[in-house]
């Protein structure tokens, strides 16, 4: 393999410790904790994953969390309900409202019902729109903040660079293809209508694949000496999970590599908990 590998897990490993250090400072300072809740509605099984992960993970930081479990057949107004009690809990600095919910709740009502200041995953059409605005007091969304930060800590400065985002979805591919023109990046956002694919990989210096189709994204297309960002998730029949990159032959190309798992996914929850702590300083200094 010539790429080198960007480890994920210990690039995660560092954030929470980073983390760590503001929560014992908030706590000295305040007398508490910083509170993350995560309010989970149904069955999903990988979501069951997640959010077993992101609450060890806060609780390793120092921080408070706690889960709110909905039924399958809960409604819009019952899970609002749920996110309208958290805005009020003055104990509560970040609120998650795990995805994707049951087919007949409003997912966009609810993320616009999280108080702004509370939204640590950046969904909120204010914190997204203080992105597209170049403001830098919104709230990020953890994936695509996670990424740039990946980006640093494996030298590559995106300035002047060419920036393929394969993915359109608010949640990856926009935020994600933002960050990248902020960080001054020349950036193409490609998605399912993209007549060449692997043309447009073919230019790229950095190559984010966030599609959710497994190892959609061919080794021979990569750019030598690219950097590639596999933020795929997809479980085969056999239980391996692979992302959307075919990594073995990418890997012979790159000059830099996620792997997954052990690439993007520790650090979106690393992020998480950043945007948590951030988010109860910042609230209490606009009290
Ligand atoms: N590691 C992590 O922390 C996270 C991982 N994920 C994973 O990342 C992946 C993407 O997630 P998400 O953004 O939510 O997914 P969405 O399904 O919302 O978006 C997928 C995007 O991929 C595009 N696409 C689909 N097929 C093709 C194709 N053949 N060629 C080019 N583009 C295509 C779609 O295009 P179009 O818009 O035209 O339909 C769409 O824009 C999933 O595997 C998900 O599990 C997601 C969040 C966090
Ligand atoms: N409101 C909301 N916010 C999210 O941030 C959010 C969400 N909903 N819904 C689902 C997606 C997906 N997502 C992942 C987070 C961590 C890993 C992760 O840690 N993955 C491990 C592997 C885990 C495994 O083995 O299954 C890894 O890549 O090493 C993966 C995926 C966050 N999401």
């Amino acid at each position: 393999m010539a790429a080198e590998l960007i480890d994920g897990k210990a690039i995660a490993a560092k954030v929470r410790g980073e983390v760590a250090e503001k929560v014992r400072a908030f706590q000295a300072a305040h007398g508490r904790a910083p509170g993350l809740a995560v309010v989970r509605v149904g069955h999903d099984p990988a979501s069951e994953v997640y959010v077993r992960g992101k609450i060890k993970a806060s609780g390793e930081t120092g921080m408070v969390s706690e889960e709110h479990h909905l039924p399958e057949d809960a409604s819009t107004s019952e899970v609002l309900a749920a996110v309208e009690r958290l805005n009020a809990d003055p104990k509560i600095d970040g609120i998650l409202v795990q995805l994707p919910l049951p087919k007949q709740v409003d997912e966009q009502t609810v993320l616009d019902a999280i108080a702004p200041a509370k939204d640590v995953d950046g969904f909120h059409l204010i914190n997204a729109g203080k992105l597209l605005s170049g403001r830098k007091d919104g709230v990020r969304a953890c994936t695509p903040f996670g990424i740039m930060r990946l980006l640093r800590e494996a030298g590559c400065d995106p300035a002047g660079k060419r920036a393929v985002v394969i993915g359109r979805s608010n949640i990856v591919g926009k935020p994600m293809a933002l960050l990248l023109l902020e960080a001054n990046a020349t950036v193409t956002v490609c998605h399912s209508r993209t007549r060449d694919l692997a043309e447009e990989v073919a230019r790229a210096d950095i190559v984010v694949a966030a599609i959710g189709r497994p190892e959609l994204v061919r080794g021979a297309w990569i750019r030598e000496g690219a950097y590639v960002i596999d933020v795929g998730m997809n479980r085969l029949e056999s239980g391996k999970l692979v992302g959307d990159v075919e990594f073995a032959a990418a890997a012979q190309r790159a000059a830099a590599i996620t792997p997954v798992p052990g690439g993007v996914g520790p650090m979106t929850i690393a992020m998480l908990l950043s945007n948590t702590v951030d988010a109860a300083n910042a609230r209490i200094a606009a009290k």
